[in-house]
């Protein structure tokens, strides 16, 4: 397996007890002015927690790629400091900063006349790995992204298709374990579908290795998918907000993020909230072939299985008195596990469903982590 342990050290949305040294990247008053006097980013300042995913959103021309590209130097800033885990970028080599940090772009860019596994394994050769040991992170990365190494590290990029392809990037860009990770619209290549799954796997990666990501994206429901924070630009780099995802959407700080957002709030904030033990409510059991969902699971997917509920068999039938009520399990419940799972730890309704919506938007109250309160 990878290098690193799993990491169980999230950053949460509460800023107290935190210090300088949990930033990975920090930007001070950054500016950059390209030659023909376009302004893409004013006076940006703005941190990277160290192991969140940092998710950059905004209308096109804002200066998110810019943002990005100037933490590699791929773009020079014209005034202000980028430090990167403690180091100044402008005073580090370019090949070598390059080298420290993994870069996905939506072009993939892979080397079309070398293998698969040679393209993952490059940047672990040019930093002086043997052979033998770039080859062995080359299958484990492959693995780690979903691709068997004997099926499809002999093959070429034009074997592959846009999806694979894009695994490959970041199993590339990961190679060498690097404790960033910049990524420039990753998944914007790849359909709907495909897309969901790899950004879905890709947060599991990215939790596993606990690699401090910044992402830019022009799709709003890709950043709070998975930013742990998003920062929203407008124009010039200003950034409008920078918050957690839930905040993002219930409460938008300017008129800026609203249209961004736009109208389907309630509907993403249903996509990026999970149902907690708590929103399992007792009331007598569910019936036996009652549908079920997982603590863990979306409440747009609970909500489906009460629809589900109220309209099927299962839910009216049941004689459970509600219809429309689902049985809560716990997330590690067994695959074919029914609502009779001797684990089952309640019901949930569509009330249920909008009362764990609501608690959800609502902002922390100071004393929650006081038992007391
Ligand atoms: N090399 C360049 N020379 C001059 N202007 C540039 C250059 N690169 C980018 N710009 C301008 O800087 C601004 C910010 O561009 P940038 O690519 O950072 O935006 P973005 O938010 O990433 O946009 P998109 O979502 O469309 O990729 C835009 O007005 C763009 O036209």
């Amino acid at each position: 397996m990878v290098d690193n342990q799993p990491l169980d050290r999230r950053p949460g949305s509460s800023t107290s007890g935190r210090t300088a040294a949990d930033d990975a990247i920090v930007f001070e008053h950054v500016r950059k002015e390209y030659a023909d006097g376009t302004v893409a980013v004013g006076d940006l300042s703005l941190a990277v927690r160290r192991h969140e995913i940092l998710a950059l959103v905004g209308p096109s021309g804002c200066g998110k790629s810019t943002t990005l590209r100037m933490t590699n130097r791929l773009v020079e800033p014209t005034s202000g400091r980028i430090v990167v885990e403690g180091t100044d970028v402008t005073r580090e080599d370019r090949v070598r900063l390059r080298r420290s940090m993994g870069y996905v772009i939506q072009s993939v860019g892979l080397f079309p006349h070398r293998t698969v596994a040679q393209n993952v394994a490059t940047v672990p050769g040019l930093v002086g790995w043997d052979r033998r040991r770039a080859r062995a992170r080359a299958s484990e990365l492959l693995e780690l992204v979903g691709l068997d190494p004997d099926r499809y590290g002999k093959r070429y990029p034009h074997e592959l298709s846009g999806g694979e392809q894009q695994r490959v990037g970041v199993a590339r860009a990961l190679a060498t374990d690097p404790p960033v990770l910049l990524m420039d619209e990753p998944f914007g290549a790849v359909d709907p579908a495909g897309r969901r799954r790899l950004q879905e796997e890709f947060h599991r990666i990215q939790r596993e290795l606990g690699t401090t990501v910044m992402l830019v994206t022009h799709d709003i429901d890709e950043a709070v998918r998975l930013g742990d924070r998003v920062a929203v630009f407008s124009r010039g780099g200003v950034v409008e907000q920078l918050d957690d995802p839930v905040a993002v959407l219930s409460r938008p700080a300017t008129d800026a993020v609203s249209d961004l957002v736009g109208d389907g709030a309630p509907v993403r904030l249903l996509g990026i909230t999970r149902v907690s033990r708590e929103d399992a409510t007792a009331g007598g059991p569910p019936a036996p072939d009652a549908p079920v969902v997982r603590v863990g699971d979306t409440l747009a997917a609970a909500l489906e299985a009460v629809a589900e509920a109220s309209t099927g068999a299962g839910g009216a039938e049941a004689g459970a008195g509600v219809g429309g009520r689902v049985a809560v399990l716990p997330s590690d419940a067994p695959a074919d596990a029914r609502a009779d799972h001797p684990g089952v730890l309640g019901t949930l309704d569509a009330a249920g469903v909008l009362a764990a919506l609501r608690r959800a938007v609502e902002p922390e109250p100071a004393d929650r982590s006081d038992p007391a309160a």
